[in-house]
């Protein structure tokens, strides 16, 4: 009997003998999983008959024995009462869990499917008593189930039940994440999941098709067990620091590296935005290219320098974003992500959450309204893209910045009449099992001040161009610079030629063009500290 506070659920392997490769067998899979490093095994086949389930449940049983790992039966308990297995795994229409509970005595090891916060609160009412451990899921869309359920909850959805497992207390409950699970997302889930307290993250990953389905089952575990060694997802290696400080002394260096580095800004952007981003990209000494073409963006993706502003303006095809996402993603360069009109209907609200389920953003600019309904504290939709929110109350804005910023571990950009700065990336840093190295509220957080310039909300598309700014100066960022200072100069830049360009202009159209000039006369003289906007840390 195996004992329950002993279980380890780094790498919990469930069967499904229905995708086995050719020369394979159920067992000689699991046998290569369990020789290399699967920690748990659960025997889920759906499609199999009682009497063969039964030969084949013996089977490994014999094998995890062997390796000391215990087995878990899916759905079925009386199988698992009839091998004396070591647990049972349910969903939400199988075997009540008291009824399981019941049958199985208190030394079994009960393990629950939970897509909804509602559960884990129903969960806690049963106590230690009922559930050992969930499977949050699914995180992202899977062969493996044919008609699922419940749509794609991703890292944020898995990050709410871990917040509502802290909330309620359920200490006992151990977790493991499962749905579409693969080596190329699993870095970034294990890195993004976590509870808003910071205390709680995943005690393992579940995977399906990576072993079963694998023609050398014993490396693709190895691989697996590698990637859960980490407790670093370096998604943009050296751009992301754990520098908590900022000196206005500094931007000149970020500068200089744009001019030195001359990125190539690669857009994905709206209609109204398209020209005036390539001509402030080009201001900025950097080398726009507009592309909505899927086979060029890995090409594209690795040419050193390369940064992806995507902006869901007016929009390209989802499948076309998170082509985009994927390319940069798998390049470890950085995507600057603009959800513009974020919650202004539900199409946006579903097509920019898609988006953001994808993949990891190095910044995430919005206005205050976008920002306010991603960290789930607007009141009401959006009218359109803009924000429709008056800036009055800053110490919310400030919260919702950090919100943003520590769900989606990115650094994060609320503009308005104060533009708020907040990086919550910990440096790409994790303890799995236990937590970030703080909640968001400690996060390092700045705010961008230069008094009312009006004028600046009566042009389209200023929201998108900073955007393209924060674009070239990250794309410049190499030697010991990183993300945050180099958002922080852009904000910074941004602002104090949208004051020069305001007090030079005789209204909105000419406005445009001095903001166009101004952007590129602090860019080409290089003298920050003479800039008219300051940076505070908040
Ligand atoms: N009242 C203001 N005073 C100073 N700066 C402002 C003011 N309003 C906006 N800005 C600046 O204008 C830029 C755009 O901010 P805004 O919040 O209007 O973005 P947006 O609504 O996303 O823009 P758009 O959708 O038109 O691209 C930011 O750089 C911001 O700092
Ligand atoms: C006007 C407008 N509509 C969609 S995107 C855009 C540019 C400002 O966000
Ligand atoms: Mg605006």
């Amino acid at each position: 009997m195996f004992a329950k506070e002993n279980v380890d659920y780094t790498l919990y392997l469930v069967t499904d003998s229905t995708m086995l490769p050719e020369g394979t067998t159920l067992e000689s899979q699991v046998e290569a999983g369990l020789k290399n490093g699967v920690t748990l095994v659960q025997l889920r086949e759906k499609e199999t008959p009682t009497k063969t389930f039964i030969q084949e449940a013996l089977k490994v049983q014999k094998l995890c024995k062997h390796y000391g790992v215990p087995l878990i039966i899916n759905d079925r308990v009386d199988v698992a009462l009839a091998i004396n297995a070591d647990g049972v795994h349910v969903g939400q229409d199988d075997m009540p869990i008291p009824m399981v509970r019941k049958l199985l005595g208190p030394e079994k090891i009960i393990g629950w499917s939970v897509g909804y916060t509602h559960e884990v609160e129903q969960l806690t009412k049963w106590g230690p008593e009922g559930v050992d451990y969930i499977g949050i899921g699914m995180v992202f869309p899977t062969n493996t189930k044919k008609n699922p359920k419940k749509a794609p909850m991703g890292p944020v959805g898995v990050s709410n039940i871990l917040g509502a497992l802290q909330e309620y207390e359920a200490k006992w409950c151990k977790t493991v994440a499962i749905g579409g699970l693969h080596p190329d997302c699993i870095p970034r889930v294990l890195y993004q999941c976590g509870s808003p307290d910071g205390r709680r993250m995943l005690d393992g990953i579940s995977v399906v098709s990576d072993i079963m389905a694998a023609p050398d089952a014993g490396s693709a575990t190895k691989k697996l067990r590698d990637i859960l060694a980490k407790k670093r997802y370096d998604f943009i290696p050296g751009l992301i620091s754990n520098s908590t400080t900022f000196h206005p002394d500094q931007m000149a260096e970020y500068l200089d590296r744009t001019k030195t580095n001359r990125p190539l800004i690669q857009h994905i952007t709206n209609k109204v935005h398209q020209n005036f981003g390539a001509n402030v990209t080009l201001a900025l000494g950097s080398s726009p290219i507009m592309s909505e073409i899927n086979s060029e963006f890995k090409e594209l993706s690795l040419i050193p320098h390369a940064t992806l502003l995507l902006n869901t303006g007016s929009v390209a095809p989802l499948e076309v974003l998170i082509d985009a996402v994927k390319a940069y993603n798998e390049s470890q360069r950085p995507i600057v992500f603009d959800p513009v009109g974020y919650s202004a209907t539900e199409t946006r609200l579903n097509l920019n959450n898609h988006v953001l389920t994808a993949g990891q953003f190095a910044c995430i600019k919005g206005n205050s309204g976008e920002i306010l309904s991603l960290a789930g504290l607007s009141q009401g939709k959006m009218k359109g893209v803009d924000s429709g929110y008056n800036g009055s109350d800053l110490s919310l804005l400030i919260k919702a910045t950090k919100i943003v910023a520590y769900r989606y571990r990115t650094v994060s950009v609320c503009t308005g009449k104060t533009d708020i700065v907040a990086d919550g990336t910990f440096a790409g840093a994790y303890e799995p099992s236990g937590g970030m190295l703080g909640d968001w509220s400690s996060i390092p957080c700045f705010t961008i001040v230069c008094g009312d310039i009006p004028i600046m909300e009566c042009i389209t598309a200023s929201g998108c161009s900073l955007g393209s700014t924060i674009a070239c100066l990250i794309g410049g960022v190499s030697g010991n610079a990183n993300v945050l200072g180099a958002v922080l100069t852009a904000v910074t830049l941004y602002k104090s030629a949208g004051q020069k360009a305001s007090s030079r202009c005789r209204g909105s159209g000419s406005f445009h063009v001095e903001l166009i000039d101004a952007l590129y006369q602090f860019f080409t003289s290089n003298q920050p500290l003479e800039w008219a906007a300051s940076i505070h840390q908040v």
